[in-house]
């Protein structure tokens, strides 16, 4: 594919973010998309890069389907979810005939297809970049890293289950993050009490504060926490706009404050 010169796809993106959790399952593609959909709400232009290769899962968050994706001289042209251009989506998904393929695929390359694919979106003008990873990491989480870095990479969000704080799976992400002297955004505690869908009563039914806690003993600062809330689940099966949906909900409280303080930590 024809190139942009050096990163110059990415090159009217002001922030890059990757998202990270320790495990799968914890909610860091909901994570992702809910961010995205605040931020666009908050007037801000969006793009998601969803490089979770055995699980592409947001092009059905955002009822964004399995579109035929165009390349103009610069890369990629990334698909827009809303009528105003303002939510850009990229997934790897998108790109492969069989979703299942990837399974087979072997480390190297994946960590290939992935630093290729990181270049070659032609993003334009973007506020935010949200990066969507696969769980745990690995070389492919180098290889975006790598690929990203070459133009900017801001920081990360590390998501996390009030279960998971205490496997150790998140400090692993810490620890790599570290390493790779990637500054750490904030910790967002997902699943973090469930919400009645009949009183929309928050009740703990696993432990909770864990993610708070966890911030605290590393030194990192605690985004917020978001229920487990049935409604968001139906939105995300029905790729419906939960924040425009529920703007009375507190899981769009949640959602909110967690968008508004990771725009002033990316400010500051
Ligand atoms: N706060 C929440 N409220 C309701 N449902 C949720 C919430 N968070 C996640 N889910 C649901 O849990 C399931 C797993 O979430 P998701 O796909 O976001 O996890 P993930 O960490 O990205 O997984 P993987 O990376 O392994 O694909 C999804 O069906 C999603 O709808
Ligand atoms: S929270 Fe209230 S409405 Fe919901 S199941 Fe419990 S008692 Fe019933």
């Amino acid at each position: 594919m024809e190139q942009n010169g050096e990163q110059g796809n990415l090159s009217q993106v002001r922030r890059v973010v990757l998202v990270l959790s320790g495990k799968g399952g914890v909610g860091k593609s909901t994570i992702t998309t809910e961010l995205a959909l605040a931020l666009r709400h908050a007037g801000k232009k969006v793009g998601i890069l969803d490089v979770d290769l055995c699980g592409p899962s947001i092009p059905r968050m955002l009822c964004a389907g399995r579109p035929d994706v165009h390349q103009c001289d610069s890369g990629w042209v990334p698909v827009y979810t809303d009528a105003q251009q303002n939510l850009a989506l990229m997934s790897i998904g998108f790109l492969m005939e069989d979703p299942d393929e990837a399974v087979v695929w072997r480390g190297p390359k994946k960590t290939a297809l992935i630093g290729q694919f990181v270049s070659d979106v032609a993003w334009g003008e973007l506020d935010i970049l949200l990066v969507d990873t696969p769980p745990g990491t690995s070389d492919e989480h180098l290889a975006v890293l790598e690929n990203l870095r070459k133009h900017r990479v801001d920081g990360a969000i590390l998501v996390t289950t009030p279960q998971s704080v205490s496997t150790g799976d998140v400090r692993r992400e810490i620890t790599f993050c570290k390493k790779t002297d990637v500054r750490i955004l904030g910790i967002v505690e997902n699943m973090s009490g469930f919400v009645c869908p009949h009183c929309s009563e928050c009740s703990n039914i696993f432990s909770r504060g864990g993610g708070e806690e966890l911030a605290k003993l590393t030194g990192s600062v605690f985004l917020g926490a978001v229920p487990l809330d049935p409604l968001l689940s139906a939105s995300l099966e029905d790729g419906r706009d939960f924040l425009q949906a529920f703007p009375d909900s507190a899981t769009f409280s949640s959602i909110s404050a967690i968008a508004q303080t990771l725009l002033s930590r990316l400010e500051g």
